[in-house]
């Protein structure tokens, strides 16, 4: 498992394009028949995903990383399947993810496997876990399921549509929040104005991005942005310090990921536009 230090913002100001890549940027989740995994030492969150295209895909690590018996022996996980339909196994119980589905994990699941249905149409499942101290149980969500709601307007280029799938009023969890956010075509705006969550780190994943466009994504302190080009199903970890903020050149989808003090999605301190630098 590939491991990202957390870093200062003292620190981040003295950093070149590579080294802000190397610290912050994940360019592959999603390798055929493979898990892919790295373990940030922002909260601990791990960022992943699980590609089974000709065969499953097993939940597993060196266990001597996470110091455990299992892999979810002390963590939780969500998934959110960006590819075709597929099937998550946990300890012999079948779940079925369509696109956009989501599914928690509990801590205590020994056995997790990803499974396509159709090796045409492969699944992807994105994955976010965080170190758990209590069990909550296993809980799918589908896209039509989830607490949506509208925000931003064609006005600020930011017309899009939040649906929140783990979070303090949705599926239960021990710190794991969990959602995704949908521009509509002709909106390239996410997050802006911007915030920080010093209670919080946060994760996103980028995707349904065609292929020759990018996602510039803002991050850093609110006075010291710097950027970080995204492609397709590329994530980047952004510490509870930095704002989180992108604009495309075509619409996208995004998943966001949290862990730290709270699970209540509000619970951000905005940045007012003139303060931004
Ligand atoms: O803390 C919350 C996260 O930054 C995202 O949910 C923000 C987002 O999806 C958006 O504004 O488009
Ligand atoms: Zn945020």
């Amino acid at each position: 498992m590939e491991r990202r230090y957390a870093s200062h913002p003292n620190e981040v100001k003295q950093f070149d394009t590579d080294r802000l890549r190397q610290e912050f940027h994940i360019p592959t989740l999603f390798t055929a028949d493979k898990l892919e995994l790295v373990l940030t030492h922002e909260d601990r969150l791990i960022i992943g995903g699980a590609y089974p295209v000709k065969q499953d895909v097993k939940l597993e690590t060196d266990l001597k990383e996470l110091g455990v018996s299992f892999f979810l022996e002390r963590r939780e996980i969500g998934a959110i399947n960006v590819g075709g339909p597929g099937t998550i196994i946990v300890d012999g119980t079948e779940y079925d993810l369509n696109t956009k589905d989501c599914l928690y994990v509990g801590m205590g699941s020994k056995e997790v496997i990803f499974r396509s249905k159709d090796a045409d149409k492969p699944a992807k499942f994105y994955l976010n876990s965080a170190p758990a101290h209590k069990e909550f149980p296993t809980a799918k969500t589908t896209l039509g399921e989830a607490d949506s709601s509208a925000l931003g307007s064609i006005q600020n280029s930011n017309d899009r549509t939040i649906h929140r799938f783990i979070h303090a009023d949705g599926i239960q969890s021990s710190q794991l929040v969990m959602g995704m956010t949908q521009l509509k075509t002709g909106n390239m705006w996410n997050t802006m104005p911007a915030h920080v969550h010093p209670r919080r780190m946060e994760a996103y994943m980028y995707f349904d991005l065609p292929e020759d466009s990018v996602v510039i994504h803002l991050m850093g302190e609110p006075t010291e942005t710097r950027h970080i080009v995204m492609r397709n199903e590329e994530a980047v970890i952004s510490p509870s310090w930095s704002i989180h903020s992108g604009v495309g050149t075509s619409n996208y989808t995004f998943i966001w990921g949290m862990a730290g003090d709270n699970k209540i999605y509000s619970d951000m301190d905005a940045v007012a536009m003139k303060d931004l630098r």
